[in-house]
């Protein structure tokens, strides 16, 4: 279970979310919505704990425990993984030097065979790291590498940006998949194609659509997918506020 309360984050002096709460049961998938530069990745890198991002107030609850000053390596130990939306070059080394280096810490890559299958990532193993891969190779490459860390808490910030459309349904397997694990999801997209898909599958439990650092709604699929079409996210933020005010 991670519990997110009331968070205030501030990133070089300026305050990007503002009261931000969500409760993430084991085992679920949680999508994050909202416009460009609203602070879906700042949520995200504040959970893993990556530096410059500063908790001003409110908790992060995982496993019982607040985590809000524990550095990102204890975050990480204790399963809470980060899929960057940039993952940066890695030049000289190999997939298959880094999975053999990270098998030493995880564990056998055998038991995580399946997603290397369903992201096709083998024919990368004696490519050097990212180095002149494109984009949707990238993608697949950085979450084949989040699920060799065995996450309890997988944190995918557009894992599904910029690929075509086998590649999102490679992606559809995967978020199945780990679902299916016990893992729990919190994915941030855009793509309505992926969404829906998933939705249909009534594999999302819960959308969140944050606006401007806040949370504007909250609620089973169908619906926020709904009031996005009608109202888009700034309609949403204003009924919210509408809402707050009665
Ligand atoms: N290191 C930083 N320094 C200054 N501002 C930052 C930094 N990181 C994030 N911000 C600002 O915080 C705001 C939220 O950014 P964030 O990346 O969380 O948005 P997002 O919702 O993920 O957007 P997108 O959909 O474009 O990825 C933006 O205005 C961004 O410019």
């Amino acid at each position: 279970m991670l519990s997110v309360r009331d968070l205030v984050v501030e990133v070089e002096g300026r305050r990007i979310l503002q009261g931000i709460s969500m409760d993430i049961g084991p085992g679920e998938l949680h999508v994050i919505m909202g416009p460009n530069g609203a602070g879906k990745s700042t949520l995200l890198n504040t959970i893993a704990g990556l530096r410059h991002y500063k908790v001003v107030s409110g908790s992060i609850i995982f496993q019982g425990i607040n985590i809000v000053n524990k550095p990102l390596y204890e975050r990480a130990r204790s399963g809470i993984v980060l899929a960057h939306q940039f993952p940066p070059a890695l030049k000289g080394l190999t997939l298959r030097e880094l999975v053999s280096a990270m098998e030493r810490i995880y564990g056998s890559a055998r038991d995580v065979e399946w997603a290397a299958d369903i992201l096709d990532v083998k024919k990368f193993m004696d490519r050097p790291l990212f180095v002149g891969m494109s984009g949707g190779e990238r993608k697949r490459v950085e979450l084949y590498l989040t699920i060799l860390q065995r996450p309890r808490v997988a944190l995918l910030d557009e894992p599904d940006s910029g690929v075509d459309i086998e590649t999102l349904e490679r992606i559809e397997e995967v978020l199945v998949e780990l679902k299916k694990r016990g893992v729990l999801v919190l994915l941030v997209s855009h793509t309505m194609y992926l969404l829906e898909r998933l939705a249909a599958r009534n594999i999302i439990d819960n959308v969140h659509v944050i606006v401007a650092g806040r949370l504007a709604a909250s609620g089973d699929p169908k619906k926020i997918f709904e009031m996005l079409k009608e109202a888009g996210f700034q309609g949403i933020a204003e009924g919210a506020r509408v809402r707050g005010d009665d």
